[in-house]
């Protein structure tokens, strides 16, 4: 009987059930979508019971499309969209609230409250994050704080709160465990990623009982078997989770201190695993924890690009300029450059290194020989730029000189993209046959927990690439292009 292990993808979008064999290779992937709520400007929710029936349902569809019965799964692995909330009642099980997604800005103001009040360097000291709305932290407070009886009853231990991988894993087992792990515990505000720990100081501060706090343990471990209704009739183990870029990281198999990988969605997330040492950013990098795995917590530092994947729908819907987001390379492969025309699609800001809420986009260099090939290439290398500006942080803050970038997310296909990305940095850039390393990575983990993979040895041998691209530039050609680049930067960033 061949066996496999279970992939639980929960995404900001949509959530996906993908199939793994022993090779590492997808047999079958289920997905759906689920409703985006946007209650006021700003604010995004979601209905974490809809989020439930949708993993329920992609489980469903995915073993029966494969044709694979419940006895042929070793155990399941969870991946989420990071630090969206949820809070609910541990008697009823129902949510007191909808969950407060990632990108809700609805605690901008308990932010700036704490910011005024001279919390930044102790939070950034201790969780090696930044005060944002970003973060679970004032999701939690805003929740306790809004709705009726809500503290009194987090207090008395009677409401639990979540993220996505503990919503589910809670689901999962009957209400069995309440747990999250160290990569997810990390993106809280709430953690201390040095003692490892709930920080008693920042709870304090940010009003939340610790009773209401899962436990949390390694990424790669059983945490509970499913109650056997899930499964029709089959009890299987959850046997590990963690946040989705970390678990791309670990997809990727960048293993080792300096390798890092970048994920072109709708926006970047850049990882750079820097081992067991927690590096403090001056450069706009959040430490993160990356895994806690045999014994350990390796660390990682992550650089955050809000516009990416979405600059190219931009050029689709907005401007109209294709059909589809893949005819951009066509496009862009026309003309031999830009001619000196910048886009910089700062539609919602600029996050590292510049972290500039207030900055909106701009596109210099136009002359009447502009053309849509000029501006469509233009806005693919701003992806590319954007990358670098990330990695230059990094390699200041970890004094670490980045060998390879390993990339993956729906923009990679784009394969002048990633020449263009490979010689802007001046590295090579790997693309892996697998471009589903989030839920690889999570597969990995659970796998190695039930034994049903040695050792990430093992899993190191599995990763297989599909495409290398090298850098082909002169060093004064690159230094030129990105000059111009870091130019258009500071001047969007001076038009407020
Ligand atoms: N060939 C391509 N060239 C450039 N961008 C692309 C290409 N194919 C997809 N994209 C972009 O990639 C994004 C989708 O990637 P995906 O990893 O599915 O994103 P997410 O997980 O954030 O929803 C879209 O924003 C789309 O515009
Ligand atoms: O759901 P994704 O892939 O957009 O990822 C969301 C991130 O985890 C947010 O930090």
């Amino acid at each position: 009987m061949e066996t496999y292990i279970l992939s639980l993808d929960q995404g900001t979008t949509s959530s996906r059930a993908i199939l793994f064999n022993q090779n590492g290779e997808i047999v079958h992937i289920a997905q759906k979508e689920f409703t985006q709520y946007f209650p006021q400007p700003g604010w995004v929710e979601h209905d974490a019971n809809e989020i439930w029936g949708s993993i329920l349902a992609v489980i469903a569809s995915c073993l029966s499309e494969a044709e694979v019965s419940p006895e042929q799964i070793t155990g399941i692995g969870i991946t989420n969209q990071r630090e969206t909330t949820v809070v609910w009642d541990k008697e009823t099980g129902k949510p007191i609230y909808n969950a407060i997604v990632w990108q809700s800005r609805q605690t901008a103001d308990i932010c700036e409250d704490l910011k005024e009040k001279g919390y930044d360097s102790l939070f950034r000291e201790k969780t090696g994050l930044l005060i944002d709305a970003y973060f679970s932290g004032t999701k939690v407070k805003w929740i306790l704080d809004h709705v009726e009886g809500a503290r009194e009853k987090a207090e008395q231990g009677k409401l639990l709160f979540g993220t996505i991988d503990t919503w589910l894993i809670w689901k999962l087992s009957g209400g069995k465990a309440h747990v999250t792990d160290y990569s997810n515990a990390s993106r809280t505000l709430m953690f201390n990623i040095h003692e490892l720990k709930w920080d008693d100081e920042l709870l304090e501060i940010l009003g939340v009982p610790k009773a209401m706090l899962p436990e949390v343990r390694p990424s790669s471990e059983i945490y509970a078997n499913t109650v056997d209704y899930h499964f029709f009739g089959q009890e299987v183990p959850i046997a590990g989770a963690a946040g989705d870029q970390q678990a791309a990281l670990f997809g990727q198999a960048c293993f080792e201190e300096g390798m890092a990988k970048n994920t072109y969605g709708t926006g970047c997330f850049m990882l750079m695993n820097t081992g067991q040492k927690a590096i403090k950013s001056n450069h706009g990098l959040l430490t993160t924890i990356a895994w806690g795995i045999d014994g350990k917590v390796e660390y990682a530092l992550e650089g955050s690009i809000f516009v990416a994947g979405s600059a190219i729908q931009w050029l689709r819907d907005g401007l109209r300029m294709f059909k589809d987001a893949k005819d951009s390379e066509a496009y862009a492969v026309k003309v031999k450059s830009t001619e000196g025309v910048y886009v910089v699609p700062a539609f919602v800001g600029l996050g590292t290194p510049y972290w500039d809420s207030e900055v909106r986009g701009a596109v210099f260099g136009l002359t009447r020989g502009t053309t849509k090939e000029h501006f469509i290439r233009a806005t693919l290398e701003s992806l590319a730029y954007q990358t670098k500006d990330v990695l230059g942080a990094m390699e200041k803050d970890s004094s670490i000189l980045l060998k390879t970038l390993r990339v993956d997310g729906g923009a990679v296909k784009n394969n002048f993209l990633m020449e263009f990305q490979s010689n802007i940095l001046g590295v090579p850039v790997e693309r892996p046959v697998i471009n589903e390393t989030t839920a690889l990575g999570a597969a990995y983990l659970a796998g190695l927990a039930v034994g049903y993979w040695k050792n990430r040895a093992e899993i190191k041998k599995q990763w297989n690439l599909d495409r290398r691209f090298v850098p082909m530039m002169t060093e004064e050609k690159r230094e030129e292009l990105y000059n111009g680049w870091k130019k258009a930067v500071h001047a969007t960033m001076a038009f407020k």
